[in-house]
């Protein structure tokens, strides 16, 4: 059974117009969009700007209503299920957004900030909580004491950490991750990237990069999807997306972004 299914999925927004365009634009963010995602997959999600990734990510979450369409977590429709009735599967989906220390709360704890999840879910009560705070803590590779501090008394790698813990504080099965860490040096984007794997494995999760970085898919994506206005327009293994793409769009986007580690470019393997 496949975790996740998107079928046919559609997102138009309407869009106010000017004086001169008085008529209400419709964009259409996502066009009927078909997708699947195996248990333990991790899907590698690119496409130019406005190409429609952080609404098609809203959708598969449940944050947003589809215009069309449908959406199903393991097999289970949920497209049409009432904000209440989403609590039952919304553990399951998480999201780490670009720079997700941000939103953390200044007066939080960060036994606060991890245990807000758990909280809104009503899970345990306020020992038990304590306990899942200090276990995935220790996941993210900090330790227990660390509960007692502040976001501002954080480094920003610790800070990175604490945004993933939260994210993995109810046990999900996917984590959307959109853009997460474009904002962090080199050094510290590859030590987060590790510590996704790494959860992966111990904790079986399966993940979706929105990015803008194809090294990212080529490393650590088995399956990369290319979208372009609304649609996917080409899909790849993770390896095969720098080297075999056959989509006009997907080689634009290839050539526009520059590469980090050469060996990936698809000219270099005639050398
Ligand atoms: N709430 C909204 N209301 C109206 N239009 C929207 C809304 N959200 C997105 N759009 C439009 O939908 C299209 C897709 O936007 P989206 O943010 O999903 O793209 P994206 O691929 O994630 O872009 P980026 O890489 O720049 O984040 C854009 O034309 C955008 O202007």
């Amino acid at each position: 059974m496949y975790l996740l299914e998107a079928v046919e999925l559609s997102k138009v927004y309407g869009r106010e117009g000017r004086w001169f365009t008085p008529d209400i634009q419709k964009v259409a963010a996502v066009n009927h969009l078909s997708l699947r995602l195996k248990p333990h997959e991790n899907l590698g999600l690119v496409g130019g700007s406005g190409s429609g990734k952080s609404t098609l990510a809203r959708l598969l979450l449940g944050l947003e209503r589809p215009s069309s369409g449908r959406v199903l977590y393991q097999g289970t429709d949920f497209t049409d299920w009432s904000l209440s009735k989403m609590r039952r599967i919304r553990g399951k989906l998480q999201v780490v957004f670009q720079n997700s220390p941000a939103s953390f709360n200044p007066l939080f704890t960060v036994e606060q900030i991890i245990g807000e999840p758990l909280r809104n879910y009503g899970m345990g009560n306020a020992g038990a909580r304590r306990d899942r705070v200090a276990e995935t803590l220790e996941l993210v590779g900090l330790e227990g004491r660390y509960m007692y501090r502040y976001p501002h008394e954080l480094s920003g790698g610790q800070q990175q950490r604490i945004g993933i813990a939260r994210a993995i504080a109810l046990r999900p099965e996917l984590i959307i991750c959109d853009e997460p860490f474009s904002s962090l040096d080199a050094s510290l984007r590859r030590q987060m990237m590790n510590l996704l794997q790494e959860l992966k494995a111990q904790l079986g999760l399966a993940y979706i990069f929105i990015t803008h970085d194809l090294s990212v898919v080529s490393r650590f994506c088995d399956r990369a999807a290319v979208m372009h206005q609304g649609q996917i327009v080409e899909e790849q293994t993770g390896g095969g997306l720098m080297k075999q793409a056959v989509h006009p769009y997907t080689q634009k986007l290839i050539a526009s972004v520059p590469v980090q580690d050469p060996r990936l470019r698809k000219s270099d393997d005639r050398n």
